[in-house]
């Protein structure tokens, strides 16, 4: 561009041609600067004159011209230096850059080596990866494709097993049936034996009557022909002796007539006659006694002809009694038969029975197998998913309770797939349904919820961190189900058996040269206070507000651990020390009365126990957590009756356990951030939920229809619990010893 030259940016000002042509050189004292035309036309200028011979002008103007010449010269000069100097100033950056290049060069070269040998670690970390993923696919693949199998064998097992069912109820049916058969057959035969023997009774009896009767008979036959003869003697001796009087009075007429002569004759015969008389008295006394005799042989008569009748009609009743006794027999002897045959019916059908429960047996034991692999298989998915796993239990209706048909709000599916995991709902006449990874019923007892855990308290001895927490509205059987009801050893909780079980394993594992030694510590949180429960001093258990704000602070280290500053620890030795230590610290716990639970815990329970084991022989050494949490019973203030202090530890344990709910939902969201410090309970817990650690929770339910709402609450956190991820727990394994401070995870 004219007028226009770059010196490191700077615009140079054209140079003014007219001012060069009329002025002299210090006119032109200051820094003056020319164009490639300036100089151009300077060296292309004529001297300019209006006299060829005015050399005083030509000598001027030629002066001038030789002044712009050196002007120009010394620009040129100036020009030449600043290029220079710019030369030498470039020379320098260029050197200066050439270094740094080369600097550059090397750090780059030292940089690709190093990140040459960063990808090189990479790309071998990457297919150890690979190969690792393979594997876990591979394994992931054979377990789902296992799990099939065991679905398939299970959906095998089942049906074989409905219909060994049906087969056995179908046999049991007609079983039953057969032995009502049999039962009525043999009520009959004994009927039939016992009228049989009372018709022998009472035939023998009736043919002693007939006999006796017959001889009845005979004797009242001899002494009536007895009778009637003495009766025709009588008749004979009347008829003679009236024949007499009739003599008598014949010769009597006589003897009137010979009356003189017979007076005599008379008297000896009024004598006579008296006598006769007499006789005749006696004869009709006699005849009036044998009259009555006869009238009594009559009646006898009747009697023999009623006996003779009753007798004939008896030999009848006989003769049929026979016939039908004939008649029994036969059917008896049909009934014997068919005895028989039932028998041997019976006989074959025990006998199926017996080969029926053989399979059933089996079939059981195959179940068993299969469910016991399944529970395997689904610890394993659930430890690669990493969520935290949710048991849910529904504690029996306790006396005064609504135990009404209608009133039953909660039911439990029986498909495949939900049996024993399913948990439905009814809530004005919705069903809610839900799905945890077990569900205990109201009949389970301590014992069968023992033993779904007890994996996890093996894992606990193996070196994980474990964390078993008891959710659920108040005297919904948090405390029932880990601490168990006192004085009753069938009843014992969780926590105690956890501790026989870790006992008994530490004993059973010496003989592999394990060692370890066990430390217990107890809390409670209490309107956000932490309290030491183990602590013997009383006034400081029950401070409120007398505890330092350095006491109980509660620190995590770089490794994950938690500890509760100047929390008593005690060293434990068996059981029943914990037993003692148990006992101290539900004395000391807060407890109170509220409208829903006579014995209402008003704080948050934790139980820790940190496992150290040391192997001899390996050098092994692991470390383990067992926190075991009884939370305080979540509840509506306006259900809870609550007022005063009780309003504020209401308020308290629901503010925490809101956290709680914040922690895990913040959690299944992946945030950025876990609000773990806003309560004490999810900083204490931060561990556990945070990931490193196996954690189990316990959703306790009641199954009072008055309840369902909280019921219903407590099902839905629960679920929205089951399916956060939290990460996979690991092993705490060392080969050196490790610290063994006691941490709570
Ligand atoms: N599975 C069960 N079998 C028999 N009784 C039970 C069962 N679960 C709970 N109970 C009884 O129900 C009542 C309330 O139980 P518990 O005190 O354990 O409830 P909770 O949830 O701990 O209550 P809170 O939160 O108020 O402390 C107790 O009398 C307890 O014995």
């Amino acid at each position: 561009m004219v007028g226009e030259m770059t010196n490191n940016g700077r615009i140079r000002p054209s140079f003014p041609v007219k001012d060069l042509t009329s002025n002299e050189g210090s006119e032109y004292g200051g820094p003056v600067e020319f164009t490639r035309e300036d100089v151009e036309t300077l060296l292309h200028e004529r001297i300019k004159y209006k006299s060829k011979y005015n050399y005083k002008e030509r000598c001027e103007n030629t002066m001038d011209y030789v002044k712009r010449l050196r002007l120009c010269i010394r620009w040129f000069q100036e020009l030449e230096l600043d290029y220079a100097f710019e030369q030498e100033k470039l020379k320098n950056a260029m050197e200066m850059n050439e270094k740094h290049c080369a600097d550059l060069e090397v750090n780059l070269k030292v940089k690709e080596e190093e990140l040459n040998m960063v990808i090189d670690e990479l790309r071998k970390n990457f297919a150890s990866v690979q190969v690792q993923l393979a594997k876990e696919q591979t394994e992931k693949l054979a377990a789902n494709e296992s799990l099939g199998k065991e679905r398939e064998a299970r959906i095998a097992v089942e049906s074989l097993q409905a219909a060994i069912t049906e087969e056995l109820a179908k046999t049991q049916g007609e079983l039953q049936t057969a032995n009502q058969r049999i039962q009525a057959v043999n009520d009959m035969y004994k009927l039939l034996q016992e009228y049989n023997s009372s018709l022998q009774l009472y035939n023998s009896k009736l043919q002693g009557d007939l006999d006796e009767a017959h001889e009845n008979i005979k004797r009242g036959e001899k002494e009536r022909t007895g009778i009637v003869e003495s009766i025709g003697n009588l008749k004979g001796q009347f008829k003679a002796l009236q024949d007499q009087l009739a003599a008598s009075k014949v010769s009597q007429d006589d003897v009137m007539k010979q009356k003189d002569e017979l007076v005599n004759e008379i008297v000896s015969l009024k004598v006579e006659i008296q006598q006769v008389k007499d006789d005749r008295d006696r004869h009709i006394t006699e005849i009036e006694t044998l009259q009555a005799e006869a009238t009594k042989q009559n009646d006898f008569k009747d009697t023999i002809n009623e006996l003779e009748s009753k007798c004939s009609v008896q030999n009848k009743e006989i003769e049929e009694l026979q016939d039908q006794l004939v008649a029994s027999e036969r059917k008896l002897q049909v009934a014997d038969l068919s005895t028989f045959e039932k028998m041997n019916e019976f006989e074959e059908q025990k006998e199926s029975i017996m080969e029926l429960k053989g399979r059933l047996e089996e079939a059981e034991l195959k179940l068993i197998e299969g469910e016991k692999l399944r529970k395997k298989l689904h610890n394993t998915i659930q430890e690669l998913k990493g969520n935290i796993r949710v048991f849910c239990r529904v504690r029996p209706l306790l006396s005064g309770e609504n135990s009404s048909e209608e009133a039953k709000t909660i039911s439990y599916p029986t498909s495949l797939e939900a049996l024993g995991r399913g948990i439905d709902l009814l809530q004005n006449g919705q069903s809610h349904c839900f799905t945890f990874d077990k569900v205990f019923v109201p009949s389970a007892s301590q014992e069968d919820v023992f033993v779904e855990i007890s994996q996890l308290v093996q894992s606990a001895l193996d070196g994980y961190k474990v964390c078993i927490f008891a959710y659920g509205q108040t005297g919904s059987g948090k405390t029932y189900t880990m601490m168990g009801r006192p004085g009753n050893p069938d009843e014992k909780g969780l926590i105690p058996r956890c501790l026989e079980q870790i006992f008994q394993t530490r004993q059973s594992l010496r003989s592999q040269g394990w060692k370890y030694e066990l430390q217990v510590s107890m809390l409670e949180i209490y309107n956000e206070t932490i309290r030491d429960l183990l602590s013997t001093n009383k006034e400081a258990v029950r401070a409120d507000n007398g505890v330092s704000p350095q006491k109980y602070a509660i620190k995590h280290d770089a490794s994950g651990n938690t500890h509760v500053v100047e929390l008593t620890v005690v060293d434990v030795r068996s059981s029943k020390q914990v037993s003692f230590l148990l006992d101290h610290a539900a004395r000391n716990r807060s407890v109170g009365k509220t409208a829903m639970n006579e014995q209402s815990s008003r704080s948050h329970f934790v139980f820790t126990l940190k496992i150290s084991g040391f192997n001899e022989s390996t050098e092994q050494q692991v470390q383990g957590v067992l926190n075991l949490i009884d939370l305080a019973g979540s509840e509506r203030l306006s259900k809870s009756g609550s007022t005063g202090d009780r309003l504020k530890e209401t308020q308290a344990i629901n503010k925490s356990l809101s956290s709680l709910g914040d922690v895990i939902f913040a959690l299944a969201k992946k945030e950025d951030h876990v609000p773990f410090r806003n309560s004490k309970l999810t900083y204490l817990l931060q561990p556990c939920l945070g990931g490193d650690s196996k954690t189990l929770m316990f959703v306790n339910i009641t199954p009072e229809p008055s309840s369902t709402g909280e019921s219903l609450c407590s099902l839905r956190f629960a679920a929205r619990v089951n399916a956060c991820e939290i990460g996979t727990a690991h092993r705490h394994v060392n080969a050196r010893p490790l610290d063994y401070r006691l941490s709570l995870g």
